[in-house]
């Protein structure tokens, strides 16, 4: 059995969710893990001085509980899909591929997990665009006025400086490219990182 690790990162709103399910759904016995869903409750979340919750730090975010999913699916891949509803295809040939895709704003800025990617994406959109997108989201708690302004954005220069201070071999990807152009490059580039790695 061969257990790959994606890591797809990026800025907020740089389409990260929408690549990696579509990517799931090309790749056979493939599954997601969002950080996202691994965001403290908004009662242990605490504000700054201007009153902005700091929600764009890995302070924020379980990631002791989403370390422990990618465990999961580590010693048993097929239970783990199982559970997560995830389809399960047997395969003719042998040893079976099994992808975990692992995406999130922050994925690239943990070291215990960035260690584990075998292939690391980066999706990142000019400040109108991020902008222009997340005017049209709504998070829970709602973005307040100036939040991307005054926290978001300057958080995001900050995290992606400790990130390219840390971390190699990142391919970066421009999340204005039209949907089908980004997954079909990336689902090409990961079907040649199985094939290499399987020669
Ligand atoms: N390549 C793209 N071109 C235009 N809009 C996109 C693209 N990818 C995603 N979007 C849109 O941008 C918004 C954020 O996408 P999403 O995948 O949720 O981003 P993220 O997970 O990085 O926050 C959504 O409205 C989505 O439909
Ligand atoms: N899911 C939540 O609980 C929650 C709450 C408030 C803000 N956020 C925002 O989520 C962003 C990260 O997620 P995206 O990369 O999907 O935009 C951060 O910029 C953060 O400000 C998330």
């Amino acid at each position: 059995m061969r257990k790959v690790i994606v890591g797809i990162g990026g800025m907020t709103n740089g389409g990260k969710t929408t690549l990696s399910k579509s990517l799931q759904e090309l790749l056979p016995n493939s599954c997601v893990i969002s950080q996202d869903n691994f965001f403290k409750d908004d009662s242990e979340v605490p504000a700054d001085i201007r009153g902005f919750k700091e929600y764009d730090t890995l302070d924020a975010l379980h990631m002791d509980r989403m370390m422990g999913d990618i465990g999961s699916w580590q010693e048993d891949p097929v239970g783990f899909m199982i559970s997560h509803s995830c389809p399960v295809k047997p395969t003719a040939s042998e040893p079976s591929v099994f992808v975990l895709i692992v995406e999130g704003f922050l994925i690239f800025n943990h070291r215990p997990l960035n260690a584990l990617f075998d292939k690391k994406y980066f999706l990142q959109i000019p400040y109108e665009t991020c902008k222009e997108r997340r005017s049209s989201r709504v998070y829970v708690p709602p973005d307040p006025p100036g939040y991307l302004d005054s926290y978001v954005w300057p958080m995001y220069l900050k995290n992606r400086k400790a990130m390219e201070e840390t971390v190699d071999d990142i391919v970066f990807l421009d999340g204005t490219l039209k949907r089908e152009t980004l997954i079909s490059t990336v689902f090409a580039d990961i079907q040649e990182m199985l094939l290499v790695r399987q020669r």
